[in-house]
């Protein structure tokens, strides 16, 4: 998938009518494909939330193109989407926390087969799923209620591949959760990369995440991309100041860097 020249800009509303639309993308381009881990990162209002709704084809930009195999990603009919839906799909910000409590984990591993209408064996597809989030088959008949954290983070994760999708964009998945969360969640990303290929867009506010998971790393600010290159030369020699900014906003980077090496 490849973003080109993205812009956006919303117009003043109220006594700000009169004022020049405010841009909050300008000039952003990214490309993503299998295998890619790039991390998005950027303070408060840079424009992270607004660049994955136009990358998920639920705003349209003022500038710029997405593609997806050569063909243009623009919002509309679910029917004209599909195909794109079902190649990328989206983790949204604490994933467990947007499961519907009412239904059992097969009803919430269905649901998405059956709104991207994909045929075949339906069982067989939520089997593979749970499998790859390491969760058995025992798993089916509950609801999130009866399941833990941890294994909930799993479903909501499972939701996401049932389609199998080659991308996937995930918006601060582990922002709220507690450290044993965060690393399960981390852990389960990281093996989705490295066993299966898939490719990330990391969107995060946890910098320490992202240099784990991430080989690339852009940084988004006023709605521009400021920096952007392998991980560990951004996180080493920032050369804007918004990114040495972030950089430097992270305490203990280090020490987050040995807690994960010294879990069990
Ligand atoms: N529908 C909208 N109408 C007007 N302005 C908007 C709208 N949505 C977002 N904005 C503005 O666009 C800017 C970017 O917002 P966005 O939510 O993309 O930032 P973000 O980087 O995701 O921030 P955060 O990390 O706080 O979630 C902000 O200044 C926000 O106020």
């Amino acid at each position: 998938m490849s973003a080109d020249n993205l812009g956006l800009s919303y117009p003043g509303r109220g006594f700000l009518k009169q004022r020049p639309a405010r841009p909050v993308l300008q000039d952003v381009s990214l490309s993503i494909a299998t295998g890619d881990t790039i991390g998005l990162v950027g303070g408060s209002g840079a424009g992270k939330s607004t660049l994955l709704r136009i990358l998920l084809a639920l705003e349209k930009p003022n500038a710029g193109t997405v593609t997806f195999n050569d063909t243009p990603v623009v919002p509309g009919p679910a029917s004209s989407l599909r195909r794109y839906r079902r190649a990328v799909q989206y983790i949204p910000q604490n994933p467990a926390a947007s499961l519907d409590p009412g239904m059992n984990v097969e009803r919430l591993l269905l649901e998405p087969l059956r709104q991207l209408r994909i045929d075949g064996d339906h069982r067989g597809m939520i089997m593979d799923a749970l499998q790859r989030v390491d969760l058995d088959r025992g798993m089916l008949r509950r609801r999130p209620g009866e399941l833990s954290g941890g294994q909930n983070q799993r479903v909501a994760i499972a939701r996401a591949l049932v389609p199998a999708p080659s991308i996937l964009l995930a918006d601060e998945p582990v922002s709220g959760l507690d450290l044993p969360l965060r690393n399960t969640v981390l852990d389960l990303m990281e093996q989705l990369v490295h066993r299966d290929g898939l490719g990330i867009l990391f969107v995060s506010h946890d910098l320490a995440a992202v240099a784990r998971l991430c080989s690339q790393t852009l940084v988004l600010s006023g709605g521009r991309v400021v920096e952007q290159g392998a991980t560990a030369a951004v996180y080493a020699k920032p050369q804007t100041r918004e990114a040495k900014e972030l950089v430097t906003s992270i305490p203990r980077l280090s020490r987050y860097k040995e807690t994960d090496r010294d879990k069990p």
